[in-house]
């Protein structure tokens, strides 16, 4: 690999930066900056920092490359990351990115690796076996990152990209392998088990290994896999410089990337990379630890970036970067009327436009079944004075892990292309998924831990545009605001009383006066009573509200460490969660389950070795 000096970094270092600014847009009438509105001149700001001021060409890639990422990508400058990061990249360091959602980091890592197999002496063939394999940790960025690959790869037809995941076909998957793939994309449980059982898989000439959504993959559970992986692939660092290694025949390079990482990253991190140079960490976030060495700057010129002997981060979490166009609200609401203030905002906002995309999280798969059916079947009876019999008019989606595998591709690729639609779904949506024009983000249940957070609302705002995200809290959790606030991350309140008063009863207006409670107000009540009434007289929906009570509340007890003490579970009041469902009353039958559910549960946590694997995976 050779390596690129810092002096063809070029004008994103140096002084050329309005030459790029030009190239990538028009000049700014003077008379319309000044007419700008707060959010236009909001969005103009947000573009310079998200966009870099050079060229493709200046990082250092090669022209048909560049020339690729600007026709057939229709990329016309780098992101900042991506200035930053792939010069780094292709100098052949190790290099761990942080960057915020939807600023890039997939051409970070996949650009570098292409100029360099395009260029690859003998040229790249399919016997050569895999150069570079691309761990993420879902099915769905299987496939999006693979989905980018294939573009990138339209004029270097003789690199091979290809996948493999959970839930394929394994015969079919093994002839793929034994045909060669030279840029692989992989969730770690399937390339294991190819890694073992699957002997024409050819990795001898591997030179890259990427951790896409690192801290996700170890969150899912996988660092065993991980370590057996490196292993398997002579990639661990104490075996770069080992005179015994027989797995591979190349100089390695790994990369570690998320708008998140933390303290669960530092193993990883540690074993992988070897003398790493990290981006995008700031002095916040480094390892203040007097044992640990300290970072050197690798060149005073480049902002953020640090160079990390150990491989160390910080184990306290810090500052999340979120983007700089979402708008973040909370909106309270009591229990009981959690469902009907869920339908009432998604109304109003395809009300006030028609033409949109919304992403609805839920805590676990049994919920997003529900209220899917819920929203796609829900009727008015007949004599409502609603106009229309159906509450809602738009497409509605779901996406969770206990789908079908070739449902769960259908849904990902039809809500990319949809114009207006909702998606609901757990957290398999959360990491990574580029859905294009999503305007908003509701967090129905609580995302838990602060950087689920932080990639929930990221699904939104993407690359400068603009988003909003909503987080649905009860009275009892308000504290999970201060908790954000520890990361860096604010929110306002959602207009609620506003937004109801959008919904006149038989022409009648509710002003926005505070009423006793929310499960007072007209709208809420009679919205309520509707629900209950359709639910109760549909047996099939029926029982899909009471499993999703039953796994909901599960999911609630499941909270770990300090947040179980903001969502306490002792504090809910089932005969209310039973309303979120559409359910007059608490089943008894569910009381009961629930609390064999709770006992076993309690029997589990004594028995050592319960991994957090499962429990995280059952949940999405
Ligand atoms: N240089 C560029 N110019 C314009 N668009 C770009 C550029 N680079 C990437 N994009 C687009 O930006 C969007 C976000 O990119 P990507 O998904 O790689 O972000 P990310 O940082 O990995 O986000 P996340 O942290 O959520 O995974 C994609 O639609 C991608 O096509």
């Amino acid at each position: 690999m050779d390596a690129i000096s810092r002096t063809s970094m070029g004008p994103f270092f140096g002084g050329d930066r309005r030459k790029f600014r030009r190239e990538r847009r028009p000049p700014v009438d003077r008379r319309k900056k000044k007419g700008m509105t707060q959010m236009e001149k909001g969005r103009q700001k947000s573009e310079n920092e998200i966009f870099a001021s050079c060229s493709f060409a200046s990082l250092g890639l090669h022209p048909t490359l560049c020339e690729q990422l600007r026709e057939r990508m229709g990329f016309q400058v780098p992101t900042q990351v991506q200035a930053k990061a792939i010069p780094l990249i292709l100098s052949g360091r190790h290099v761990l990115v942080n960057a915020a959602t939807g600023t890039g980091k997939t051409i970070t890592y996949l650009a570098p690796i292409i100029h360099y197999l395009q260029k690859h002496e003998p040229r790249v063939e399919r016997s050569h076996g895999t150069f570079a394999l691309v761990l993420v940790p879902t099915r769905e960025l299987c496939m999006q990152v693979y989905e980018v690959l294939q573009k990138l790869l339209h004029l270097f037809h003789w690199i091979v990209p290809g996948y493999i995941m959970g839930g394929e076909n394994r015969s079919k998957e093994k002839a793929r392998l034994r045909k060669g793939i030279s840029v692989l994309v992989a969730t770690p449980g399937r390339l294991l088990d190819h890694l073992k059982n699957t002997s024409s898989f050819l990795h001898a000439k591997l030179q890259w290994i990427i951790f896409d959504e690192a801290d996700r993959i170890l969150e899912l559970g996988f660092g065993r896999e991980i370590e057996e992986i490196l292993d398997l692939l002579g990639s661990r660092r104490n075996k770069f410089h080992s005179k015994d290694i027989t797995a591979t025949e190349c100089p390695r390079q790994n990369i570690l990337l998320s708008a998140t990482l933390n303290e669960k990253v530092n193993h990883l991190a540690k074993i992988s990379l070897e003398n790493p140079v990290t981006i995008g960490i700031d002095d916040k976030t480094l390892d203040t630890n007097p044992t640990t060495k300290k970072f050197k700057p690798v060149d005073s010129d480049i902002e953020d970036e640090e160079e990390h002997p150990n491989g160390f981060l910080s184990s306290s979490g810090g500052d999340y970067k979120l983007p700089e166009l979402l708008v973040q609200r909370y909106v309270k609401v009591s229990c009981g009327s959690r469902l009907a203030v869920l339908l009432s905002i998604l109304k109003n906002l395809f009300e006030k436009a028609a033409s949109q995309k919304i992403v609805v999280f839920f805590s676990t798969c049994d919920s997003v079944d529900f209220h899917y059916s819920l929203l796609s079947e829900f009727q008015w009876p007949p004599n409502s004075p609603e106009n229309s019999s159906q509450i809602v008019s738009y497409k509605t989606f779901r996406l969770h892990g206990n789908m079908q595998h070739e449902d769960r591709k259908t849904t990902f690729q039809a809500f990319k292309t949809e114009t207006s639609a909702v998606l609901l779904s757990t957290d398999v949506a959360a990491r990574g998924l580029d859905f294009p024009k999503v305007r908003c983000i509701i967090q129905y249940d609580s995302p838990g831990e602060a950087t689920e957070y932080v990639h929930r609302v990221g699904r939104t705002a993407r690359l400068g545009e603009r988003g909003d995200s909503v987080l649905f809290l009860q009275p009892s959790e308000m504290d999970y605001l201060k908790d954000l606030e520890k990361h860096g991350v604010s929110l306002t309140e959602y207009p609620l009383l506003k937004v109801l008063e959008a919904f006149p009863l038989q022409g009648k207006k509710h002003p926005a006066k505070k009423f006793v409670s929310l499960d007072m107000h007209p709208w809420v009540s009679f919205l309520q009573k509707g629900l209950e009434s359709f639910i109760s007289a549909e047996p099939s929906m029926k029982k899909m509200a009471k499993d999703a009570f039953c796994s909901w509340v599960r999911a609630y007890t499941a909270h770990r460490g300090d947040l179980k003490r903001i969502f306490m579970v002792k504090k809910l009041h089932l005969g209310h969660v039973a309303r979120n469902f559409g359910l007059k009353e608490q089943p008894s039958l569910v009381g009961k389950s629930h609390q064999m559910q709770m006992k076993k549960r309690k029997r589990d946590q004594k028995q050592k070795g319960l991994s957090n694997k499962r429990k995280v995976i059952k949940k999405m």
